[in-house]
């Protein structure tokens, strides 16, 4: 099993436009994570996604250290990069070629080498998904659902250890939500989830209730969800 740890994390950001002081984005935190899938939430702002981010270095600890698998984010980037996967809200960020089954290819250029071989590779990931009938269109005509599930599937292709998905569902439908919730939760990797899907949340195996740049509930999501329904009153 993986495991991610936070060591007494901070994350300050410099304010736009100046000499003004520091905001902290993270208070001090501290966390040991084991389970399989692990839901972050709470309000706009509270720093879910800057506590997401931190777990394959898109943001770097202003003190304190960030572990996965015992590696160091900041110094042993690269090997971490490969074990996290992450998949945004908007999946556009992600893909990035012409058509479908080249940018499923470009996912795997660390995996298989011969560009005849990828494409080959690309487009059984891609069947494997139900989108072997789309490897030839440009990403910019798939629906948002499509999207990110070809988003989920580019990733998944690179076989990471560990998946964080920053609100994947938030743009979507309820039918496209509810798929690429099942998926993720049905996924034998370590997820972790930023959400506004309280229902997701409620089906995952640990939530993180973080308010204000803290995490200020942590266990059993019923009760972490319960915690959030309260203070949201
Ligand atoms: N680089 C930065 N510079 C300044 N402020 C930042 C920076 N990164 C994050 N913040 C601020 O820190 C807070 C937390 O942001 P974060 O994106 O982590 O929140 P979030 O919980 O994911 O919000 P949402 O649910 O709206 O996506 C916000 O107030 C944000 O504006």
């Amino acid at each position: 099993m993986t495991r991610i740890e936070l060591d007494r994390v901070v994350v300050r950001a410099a304010t736009p436009g100046g000499p003004a002081p520091e905001v902290t984005v993270l208070r001090e935190t501290t966390l040991d994570l084991t389970e399989r899938r692990i839901a972050l939430i709470g309000p706009n702002g509270s720093g879910k996604s800057t506590l997401a981010r931190l777990v394959n270095g898109l943001v770097e600890p202003s003190a304190g250290r960030v572990l996965v698998d015992g590696l160091d984010v900041k110094r042993k980037g690269r090997e971490v990069r490969r074990r996290v996967g992450f998949v945004f809200t908007d999946p556009s960020a992600q893909l990035v070629m012409p058509t479908v089954v080249e940018d499923v290819a470009l996912s795997l250029r660390h995996q298989v080498r011969g560009r005849e071989e990828r494409t080959a590779a690309a487009r059984e990931v891609l069947a494997s998904y139900g989108l072997d009938e789309l490897a030839d269109r440009s990403v910019h005509t798939l629906s948002g659902g499509q999207r990110q599930l070809l988003a989920l599937a580019g990733v998944l292709a690179t076989d990471p250890a560990i998946l964080v998905a920053d609100e994947p569902t938030t743009l979507l439908d309820l039918r496209n939500a509810r798929m690429i919730g099942d998926l993720l939760l049905g996924l034998p990797q370590q997820l972790v989830l930023a959400t506004h899907d309280l229902d997701l949340a409620l089906r995952c195996d640990r939530a993180l209730l973080v308010e204000d740049g803290a995490v200020v509930a942590d266990g059993a999501p019923a009760e972490v969800v319960d915690h959030y329904r309260a203070s949201a009153r």
